[in-house]
């Protein structure tokens, strides 16, 4: 995957949805059933909230569109996807509460607040579901010079609310003055709007309206075209607004508002119960000082003035900070194992060093050390053993994704002085958990990237480095934080990606892809026990049985972890739910059996078929081996020949690396074309070689021998043996030499159905990684030469002259 440099602006995940909007400073439900349409949205839910404990600090986007720009998205490929969203204006949501329910049929309800306008800049496709980039777009209102339509606005809104004020008890009426009170002026309209019942199309031009006179205009233009809707008689009575007024459940929830201070009017209480909370926290001096400076800056400045509510947030924030809060350590070696144990599978190396590394701490008395990094594949568990870690050691656990960051304001914050300035992800993740001494999982070093923003890896490695990570200084709090008890550990897809000075404070521990064996096992001990549960459901309500594992790993998953395969338990323990739920009515429940026919029936037909034999069934076809940041996968290669002038051309998305391979691979063909009698003229013949999946970049010495053989079975016309995959590089002279990844590239190979394997003899040592289960099932073929390789790839059929 590609960053553009020239992305700005926050991440987050967006709910691209049909017709629903909620406007800033509103409340919305809404429900997501299961269905067709809603896959997207409903894994969104799932796995960046339902399954994330960290999920109320998170900012959803919410992206209204209308029906036509709907169907244009849905049905169009990313970059027309982006053409639809890009520049398109949403709001950023903070979720209140979230309820999974299974009655009457599975459906999430999502309770949440509208808190900003935002407007997209750029759409990526994570996984499932999308995430996009985006910047605020937040006018201020210029109190001194009130555009006409806000003066209009201020009268309609004066009757407007004294008229709702009738309708409601005095204290909800209270309530609702506070409410207002609280709001930014700039954003009455959407405030008042969230009472009324309005169409979509008019709450799409409220929300689209950046410009703050036009937006006070349609507001104008909206709620008087409700007031014509009513009888004339009616109009000037007092319960006008009523007949308009949205019902809107629960008042009490208007609450929520006043959590921020008056604009107009200096609440005194704010200032004692800061003082209070100064005088209450156990703040070291240096930020004691910092709090008295603001607090007394803060005092001087009127409520009404932007640099107010500056301030107050940042005294906030420097208050929230666990400055003294810790929790105490239980580094008990013999309990972390029976801990790691009890959720874990296998991982033995892992588990291994991470004991080693307790034990040294726990006898140090102090768990500074090696910062800790897991190297694999998506789903293989990195996560979730650093979070045990944490709950062994008695500690809270933050996760902080840095995939794509390219920003150092992220790690470090921004000052003060830029507007909208936010601390950075370490400092908000303390101040979430509310101890000073978490485990910090980094998620994703590798993905970091260098922006004109600044360079985020250095932020983090003054983060990591423990001589001086006790004075960490936040850019947007100004003052020294200690994050020397803090416990970082970072994980990455690949190493070859992590900033070079990075590399160095890391101890890299790698946490390989999983056998089908060892995917049974972690199915059957972790992942059904945890879906069960997670559904509500009891053993005698489903029964897996491990043939139907291994169906669903074989033909429904193709990765080396096993979170695809959760996914699917979890998609057959919603469809259970749903049974049985329909069977209480007659009160007879039996445990259902997922067999092979109910498989297909809740999953659909078989997703991933073992075609290899019919790929390279012609000549001029290869398959290879590839080390990716998903784990080993097999690929392709397709050459076909052409009349021309001796042309080569490559195409796929290729590295440099690669392409060179494939210039030396037909050079080594060009010199040896008489001795193999293959049929080439290559001064009136172009090449063309071509590598599937185009989307995703590919680079390497590894696929030389691949390329080689694909080219050698076009010139003779002889296709490739099925079933055989094929690594290793090549040189001019004809030699093959040892290439990495081996153990994932011969997981991907088994997962792929593929019966032997070529590749170096300088890799038989590799072989030891291998678990016994997969050598008994894959044969390995040795070559230490080109010769050797076209030997065995076409089983005798294509031989050099000399040796006839
Ligand atoms: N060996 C194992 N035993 C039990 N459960 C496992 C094992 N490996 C993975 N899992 C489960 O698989 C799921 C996915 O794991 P996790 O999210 O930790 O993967 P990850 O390696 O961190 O992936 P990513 O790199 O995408 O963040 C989790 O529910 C985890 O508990």
């Amino acid at each position: 995957m590609s960053f553009n440099l020239f992305q700005f602006g926050e991440e987050a995940p967006v709910l691209i949805i049909k017709e629903f909007i909620i406007l800033p400073v509103a409340f919305g439900r809404l429900t997501l059933n299961y269905g067709k349409n809603t896959g997207e949205s409903i894994t969104l839910i799932e796995k960046e909230f339902w399954n994330d404990d960290n999920w109320m600090n998170k900012i959803l986007i919410v992206l209204p569109l209308t029906a036509d720009e709907f169907d244009r998205f849905q049905t169009s490929d990313m970059k027309k996807k982006r053409l639809v969203v890009e520049n398109q204006i949403g709001t950023s949501v903070k979720i209140n509460k979230l309820l999974a329910r299974s009655n009457p049929k599975p459906h999430f309800q999502i309770f949440m607040t509208g808190l900003g306008r935002i407007r997209v800049k750029s759409l990526r496709h994570v996984g499932e579901y999308y995430k996009v980039r985006y910047n605020h777009e937040d006018p201020k209102l210029d109190v001194n010079n009130l555009p006409n339509s806000v003066k209009q606005f201020q009268t309609e809104a004066q009757k407007f609310i004294k008229s709702i004020r009738t309708t409601l008890s005095s204290r909800t009426s209270r309530q609702l003055y506070t409410t207002i009170r609280a709001t930014p002026p700039e954003l009455y309209p959407d405030l008042l709007a969230s009472f009324l019942e309005l169409d979509f199309s008019d709450k799409l031009d409220l929300l689209r309206a950046i410009e703050l006179e036009k937006r006070f205009q349609i507001f104008i233009n909206i709620y008087q075209k409700k007031a014509q809707l009513i009888p004339h008689e009616k109009r000037s009575t007092d319960n006008f607004p009523l007949t308009v007024l949205r019902k809107y459940g629960n008042f009490d929830d208007i609450d929520n508002f006043s959590r921020q201070p008056s604009p107009t009017k200096q609440p005194r209480d704010v200032m004692s119960k800061l003082r209070d909370r100064l005088e209450a926290g156990n703040l070291p001096p240096h930020a004691r000082e910092a709090a008295e400076m603001e607090l007394l800056k803060l005092e001087k400045i009127q409520s009404h003035n932007p640099e107010y509510h500056v301030s107050l947030r940042y005294l906030e924030f420097l208050l929230d900070l666990p400055w003294s809060k810790s929790t105490k350590d239980s580094v008990d070696v013999k309990k972390a194992r029976l801990d790691l144990d009890a959720d874990h599978y296998g991982m033995d190396k892992l588990k291994k060093r991470i004991l080693e590394y307790l034990a040294v701490q726990s006898l140090k008395n102090d768990l500074r050390g090696p910062i800790l990094c897991f190297v694999g594949p998506p789903g293989v568990g990195k996560t979730s053993i650093a979070k045990a870690i944490a709950d062994t050691l008695g500690r809270k656990f933050h996760r902080i994704s840095l995939g794509g960051v390219a920003d150092q304001a992220e790690i470090r914050g921004h000052r003060r002085t830029y507007i909208g300035s936010l601390p950075g992800r370490i400092l908000q993740g303390i101040k979430s958990v509310g101890v000073n001494n978490p485990v910090i999982l980094l998620d994703e070093v590798d993905k970091l990237n260098r922006g004109v923003q600044g360079d985020p890896a250095g932020a983090l490695l003054e983060v990591l480095d423990p001589e001086q990570n006790h004075s960490f200084v936040d850019h947007y709090l100004g003052i020294t934080f200690d994050l020397s008890t803090v416990l970082f550990i970072c994980t990455v897809n690949m190493t070859h990606t992590i900033p070079p000075a990075l590399r160095d404070r890391l101890e890299l521990i790698e946490v390989p892809g999983y056998t089908q064996e060892e995917k049974v096992e972690i199915a059957q001990r972790y992942l059904i026990p945890k879906q069960l549960k997670k559904h509500g459901l009891e053993t005698q309500h489903l029964n897996i049985p491990s043939n139907s594992t291994q169906i669903l790993i074989a033909n429904y998953t193709r990765e080396a972890g096993v979170r695809e395969l959760e996914r699917q338990i979890a998609t057959v323990c919603r469809a259970v739910a749903v049974r049985i739920a329909e069977a209480r009515v007659d009160e007879s429940v039996e445990t259902f059996n997922l067999d092979s026919v109910a498989i297909e029936e809740i999953l659909g037909p078989t997703i991933f078929e073992h075609d290899i034999a019919e790929r390279v069934s012609r000549p001029g076809t290869a398959t290879g081996l590839a080390w990716t940041s998903f784990g080993g996968e097999i690929l392709f290669v397709e050459v076909s020949k052409m009349n021309g002038s001796g042309k080569l051309t490559l195409t796929g998305n290729l590295g440099d690396v690669m392409k060179e391979s494939a210039q030396l691979a037909l050079n080594w063909i060009k010199s040896n074309l008489a001795s193999y009698r293959l049929e080439w003229e290559p001064s009136t013949t172009d090449i063309h070689i071509h590598f599937p999946a185009g989307a995703v970049g590919k680079d390497g010495p590894s696929a030389g021998v691949t390329i080689l053989t694909a080219i050698v079975s076009l010139l003779s016309k002889q296709p490739v043996e099925p079933d055989l995959a094929m690594t290793g590089e090549i040189t001019l002279r004809g030699m093959v030499l040892p290439v990495g990844g081996i153990k994932e590239k011969v997981l991907g190979a088994h997962r792929a159905g593929i019966k032997k394997v070529m590749m170096p003899s300088k890799n038989r040592k590799s072989l030891f990684e291998i678990p016994k289960s997969l050598q008994s099932q894959i044969q390995f073929v040795f070559v230490s030469n080109i010769p050797e390789v076209i030997q065995i790839a076409f089983n005798g059929r294509v031989k050099p002259i000399s040796k006839l």
